[in-house]
Formats: C-alpha cells, sequence, structure tokens
C-alpha cells in the first residue's frame, strides 16, 4: 500500500473526488489537501501543500492537479526534494518512477482523459525507480543551480 496526498487548483478541482475514489479502490491511501471547492485559487499554494506533504512523509507520493498539469509542476518542482513529473500516458508515468525517481504525478483535467489517468495512477504508484545509472543523474538534480552558475 502507498501513501499519496492530492491537490489541485480551480481547473484540477472536478477531477479530485474522482481520483481519491481510484486511489483507494487499488489500497492506496490519499490524503485531501485541497482545495475544498471550485472557487478560483492559486495553483502554486496547492502544489507547496502537497510538495511539503510528501516531503515530510518519506516513501509518500503526490498527485496534482491543473487545468493542464503544467503550472502545477512548475512550481512543485521549485521545492528542493521534489520531483514533479507531468504525464500524459502511461509511458511516460512508468519512465519517470523507473527514471527518475518521481514523487509526484502531474496532469492536466483539460487535457487528459478519465482512461489514461487511471492508467497513470496505476503504473505511477506500481512502477519502481531503477537506480543503477539513474541514481547520480538524480542526485545531480539537485545540483542543477550550482552547474547553471558555473555556465555564467
Ligand atoms: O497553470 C496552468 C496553465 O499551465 C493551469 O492550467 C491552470 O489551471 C490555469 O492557468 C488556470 O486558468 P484559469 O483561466 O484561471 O482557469
Amino acid at each position: 500500500m502507498k501513501k499519496f496526498y492530492i491537490a489541485t487548483d480551480h481547473a484540477g478541482y472536478a477531477l479530485k473526488a474522482y481520483v481519491k475514489d481510484f486511489v483507494r479502490s487499488l489500497g492506496h491511501e490519499i490524503i485531501d489537501l485541497g482545495p475544498d471547492s471550485a472557487d478560483r485559487v492559486d495553483y502554486p499554494d496547492f502544489a507547496k501543500k502537497c510538495a511539503d506533504a510528501v516531503l515530510a512523509d518519506k516513501g509518500s507520493f503526490g498527485i496534482l492537479i491543473c487545468g493542464t498539469g503544467i503550472g502545477i509542476s512548475i512550481a512543485a518542482n521549485k521545492v528542493t526534494g521534489i520531483r514533479a513529473a507531468l504525464c500524459h500516458d502511461t509511458y511516460t508515468a512508468k519512465l519517470t518512477r523507473q527514471h527518475n525517481d518521481a514523487n509526484i504525478l502531474c496532469f492536466g483535467e483539460r487535457v487528459v482523459g478519465k482512461g489514461v489517468i487511471e492508467d497513470m495512477i496505476e503504473t505511477f504508484a506500481s512502477t519502481e525507480f531503477e537506480g543503477g545509472r539513474h541514481t547520480g543523474r538524480v542526485a545531480k538534480i539537485e545540483s542543477v543551480c550550482a552547474f547553471g552558475s558555473d555556465l555564467g
């Protein structure tokens, strides 16, 4: 059993109850970090809530949904230690676990349908990080800022 935290903005809110039910049907735990209505909100606020929860709870995963999945994934990836992957299909959901050790799955309510979402969640939850050649690359993600300053 895995533990998930979920958050959205208003443009991902309509899918939230459905996704929670689906995750529970797989036997996983899921904790809702908001919002509690479809009122307009700012996705960085909810990206941060989810990112903080995932970091504080070792081994847990996050699910973030906005209209496209783009804004909320960009925001979550600003938090050190978070690897939030914007996925559109089973292949990207599988590879981001195997190669990137992604800890948050992001997608867009205005982009993907429920069948694809179910496949992505099931794949993301059941796929392990491969380690090996990917371990050093994932570690380097945290030092990308240092590389950037070297480039002037
Ligand atoms: O950040 C986004 C775009 O990449 C998300 O899709 C947001 O949900 C979107 O910007 C919200 O837009 P809205 O017009 O305020 O509903």
